[in-house]
């Protein structure tokens, strides 16, 4: 990370990294290596991290981000840059650098996907930035060894997602309003997933009647019960809104019908948590964005 060069920039991207929800999460089985098998619909939210691509005439790498305990090799933006690096590398095609600047703003380890949503953003960027050849299948499978939640926002829009979270069906659910509450627990995934009570052996639904099916968030009970916060969130939420969790939390959703109700219920929270009120989207914003870049929108040659 961070070699600072000298060289000027001679283009930028400007993109935005959306939130997700779990409208549902269910749990099929368990894979040899460890991993859930998972049946989920993912649905994308207008609140994200907001990032910026600028090429550099060397090939390094800069990465800034907004928050400093975010600001290092590990962050997932650096890993998805170097993926592709790699990738051009293996493809003989010559080294490029590029200067990356996360603002972050959404809450991070909350079951909203930001840090896929960031490296996802990123895969998607630097192949325009670059003008690589990659084709978007082979991005999904750089994007899937980054994280499970990475596919999706890759593709761009909403989806029945299976396997671990990889084989996506687009779907089109309705756009609600959300109020998105974080009681300010943290819960590690790989410790959930560990736990002997999870239950794992949900029947598998078919994608094309998810919505005439009962659907739950098959992770709700078994965090209710280690972390009373999340349980106190969502016993508050639920008097306003249908409420769930989303991922393997901590972070909470209520569907309401308008933008005034949602945050009439925020305005009402205690105040030890924290929240947001966001559409859900069915389309990434990204995707339409490099189209637009493509016309010159977004892109500006120095
Ligand atoms: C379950 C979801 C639903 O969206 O939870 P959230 O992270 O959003 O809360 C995700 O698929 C999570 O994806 P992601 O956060 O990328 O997970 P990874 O980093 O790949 O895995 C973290 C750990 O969770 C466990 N894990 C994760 C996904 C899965 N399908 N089965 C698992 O058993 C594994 O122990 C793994 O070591
Ligand atoms: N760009 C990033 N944004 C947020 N978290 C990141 C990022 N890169 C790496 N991480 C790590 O990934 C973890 C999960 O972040 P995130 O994807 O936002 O939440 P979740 O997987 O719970 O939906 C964080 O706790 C953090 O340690």
């Amino acid at each position: 990370m961070a070699n600072q060069t000298q060289g000027p920039p001679v283009e930028t991207l400007i993109l935005p990294a959306p939130a997700k929800l779990n409208l549902f999460l269910h749990i099929t089985g368990r894979r040899e290596d460890g991993y859930h098998e998972l049946q989920t619909v993912f649905q994308f939210l207008d609140a994200q991290d907001s990032l910026s691509f600028t090429r550099l005439v060397t090939p390094t790498l800069e990465f800034q981000c907004s928050d400093p305990v975010l600001e290092n090799d590990d962050n997932l933006v650096v890993r998805a840059a170097r993926l592709l690096q790699q990738w051009a590398q293996e493809n003989q095609l010559p080294p490029q650098g590029v200067r990356i600047i996360l603002d972050k703003r959404l809450p991070y380890g909350g079951g909203l996907g930001g840090g896929s949503s960031d490296a996802a953003t990123t895969l998607l960027a630097l192949r325009q930035l670059w003008q690589l050849p990659i084709s978007t299948s082979d991005l999904l499978l750089l994007g899937l060894q980054l994280g499970a939640d990475v596919p999706v926002f890759v593709n761009g829009h909403a989806a029945f997602a299976e396997g671990v979270g990889e084989q996506l069906t687009p779907v089109t659910p309705s756009s609600p309003w959300y109020l998105v509450v974080d009681p300010r627990v943290q819960i590690s995934t790989a410790s959930i997933f560990q736990h002997p009570d999870l239950r794992r052996d949900c029947p598998p639904i078919a994608s094309h009647d998810w919505q005439s099916q009962q659907t739950e968030n098959v992770i709700e009970p078994l965090v209710r019960r280690l972390y009373p916060e999340v349980a106190n969130a969502l016993d508050w939420l639920v008097e306003y809104a249908p409420t769930r969790l989303t991922g393997t939390g901590a972070c909470l959703f209520g569907s309401f019908e308008s933008q005034e109700m949602a945050r009439a219920a925020l305005a009402r929270m205690p105040a030890q948590w924290t929240g947001f009120v966001a559409r859900g989207l069915n389309e990434s914003p990204v995707c339409q964005l490099l189209r637009q870049a493509s016309t010159d929108n977004l892109t500006n040659h120095d």
